[in-house]
């Protein structure tokens, strides 16, 4: 039997159960018992529990081995494969390793740095803003602006494990740059990154770097093309266990989307799943994806003025020194929300993970509270000193509070914003959402651009009930060769896994890699 005719099946019958527009969940969804494991993962993760509770993969453990045995790892994979999951453990282990105070967690965009609690590589480096033309600079001149700013010379000697999330966006130019800044300020000229374990986490079939994305794939130099990249790692993995998807059959088709290598029968079921999906349109549950940043604005705009009701505004309360505080613009709490009675909204913060209220859960705004409201909550966040009340889609109530997000230099908090954990979630663009699991989405991927983006749009949802598309064309599915290239070089290894020689810390030609033992 073709693996996907009994979905064709389910997605008719889906179409039928939600002939209102409302998602209903059936018998026969498109999960299994791993969801559920999946859930409680998360449940570990806001509440802090042990992350022993997790059953790691067998390729997780490995990087940890690697990782506690002080190895620089590159740690790649689908998405949804547990790449930002293994970090957060990877972290606990760097901090045991070099103690907390030698350790620096960065991402390459603001989102991904505060999920991870960490910097953005730009601000631990000291070079100004993500995407800026800091990234094409001469290394020297970068050097010199490193040196001239005495908190980034300090992190940079104090250093000796930094871990780099969503590397997909860094450059080349900037990879190696960074290299070359480490050895001359630690002093260590010889060893690739003057020695520093890094712990690098991303994959490369996702959005390309900042500076360089756009229509045309073919400009962008990716940070694996760096000239230091072989040898600043001991091991390049490719995790192949997906988590957020359990269903076989989606996680194929989302794997064929990702290396451009789609089975025509996956692609003709994508264009099948198009057909009839505008209803969608109107079930606001459903998170509605776009390329374009102007277009979410507008949709959420229109949305909410549509209700016409009174809105109240929260604005963010931030505080800290100069680029610290900046930086907290980058990551998702808002620096503004209105909201009003009837608000679409998504949590941007695991608050109760128990009861489903997890970092992603959508919402509506059914009113406002004064009652439980303590006025230091909202000391300069709400005029009007009333906290909303939402209804998350799981069916729970809650009066939502301010919530806090650090901005870490190494252990030390540095920046520190205050505001109401929540985004309007009527649209949101792909971007945005790199790195995140939704529930429902709906997407029209016909006017997509660049590499990478379909993909991402994609593989959000864990089933195939979870995702309403409207459209998308085969040639909006595009891939760089070089990545593809790259992916391949891994695979040939047969165990992914590529070994540096330890003693030179020099990379052999691919062709006479060994494998691991
Ligand atoms: N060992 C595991 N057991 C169960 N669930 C896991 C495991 N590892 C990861 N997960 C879950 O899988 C989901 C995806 O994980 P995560 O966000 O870390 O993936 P990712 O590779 O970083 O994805 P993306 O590339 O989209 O950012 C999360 O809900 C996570 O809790």
């Amino acid at each position: 039997m073709k693996v996907f005719n009994f979905q064709v099946v389910a997605v008719a019958a889906y179409r039928t159960f939600s002939s209102n527009g409302v998602a209903k969940p059936s018998a026969w969804a498109l999960t299994n018992l791993k969801t559920k494991s999946n859930r409680e993962v998360e449940q570990c993760r806001s509440r802090n529990l042990p992350m022993s509770k997790i059953e790691w993969g067998e390729e997780q453990k490995h990087v940890l081995s690697a990782i506690s045995e002080g190895k620089s790892v590159f740690i790649t994979g689908s998405a949804g494969t547990g790449k930002t999951l293994l970090l957060e453990e990877t972290i606990k282990f760097l901090n045991r390793l070099h103690t907390p105070s030698g350790v620096y967690v960065t991402a390459s965009t603001g989102i991904a740095a505060c999920a991870l609690k960490g910097q953005t590589l730009h601000s631990f480096a000291g070079i100004g803003i993500v995407g800026g033309d800091n990234d094409d600079d001469d290394p020297q001149n970068l050097l010199e602006r490193v040196l001239s700013n005495k908190g980034a010379c300090k992190r940079w000697r104090k250093v000796q494990a930094l871990v780099i999330d969503e590397i997909s966006m860094v450059s080349a130019k900037l990879f190696d740059n960074l290299d070359y800044v480490a050895r001359r300020v630690k002093g260590v000229n010889e060893k690739t990154w003057g020695g520093i374990q890094l712990v690098v986490s991303g994959d490369f079939f996702q959005l390309p770097p900042v500076t360089n994305r756009g229509r045309n794939c073919k400009v962008v130099k990716y940070a694996f093309e760096a000239k230091c990249w072989n040898n600043s790692f001991d091991l390049q993995l490719e995790l192949k266990r997906v988590f957020r998807q359990s269903d076989y059959g989606l996680t194929r088709l989302l794997e064929g989307v990702r290396r451009g290598e789609s089975d025509p029968q996956d692609l003709e079921f994508l264009e099948h799943l198009c057909l009839g999906n505008d209803e969608c349109d109107y079930d606001p549950s459903v998170v509605q994806l776009f390329p374009l940043n102007k277009d979410v604005e507008k949709v959420n705009e229109e949305r909410l003025r549509s209700l016409q009701k009174d809105v109240v505004v929260y604005r963010a309360v931030d505080s800290g020194k100069g680029h610290w505080k900046r930086q907290l613009s980058c990551g998702i709490a808002p620096d503004e929300i209105s909201l009003c009675e009837g608000a679409r909204v998504m949590l941007v913060k695991n608050l109760d993970t128990e009861h489903g209220l997890v970092n992603g859960a959508t919402g509506v705004v059914v009113g406002f509270s004064w009652s439980s409201v303590k006025r230091e909550d909202l000391d300069g966040i709400c005029n009007d000193n009333v906290l909303p009340m939402v209804k998350f889609d799981s069916g729970q109530f809650m009066t939502v509070k301010p919530a806090t997000w650090h901005v870490m230099d190494g252990y030390k908090v540095v920046a520190c914003r205050k505001q109401i954990p929540l985004i309007l979630a009527w649209a949101m663009s792909i971007h945005k959402c790199q790195g995140m699991t939704l529930d429902r989405i709906h997407t029209d991927l016909s006017r997509a651009f660049g590499c990478g983006m379909v993909y991402v749009a994609l593989s959000r949802v864990r089933t195939l009930e979870g995702l309403h598309l409207s459209a998308l064309s085969r040639s909006k599915i595009k891939v760089d060769q070089k990545v593809s290239r790259f992916y391949r070089s891994l695979a040939e290894k047969g165990e992914k896994v590529m070994i540096v020689d330890e003693s030179t810390k020099k990379v052999p030609p691919l062709s006479i890699l060994k494998k691991s033992e």
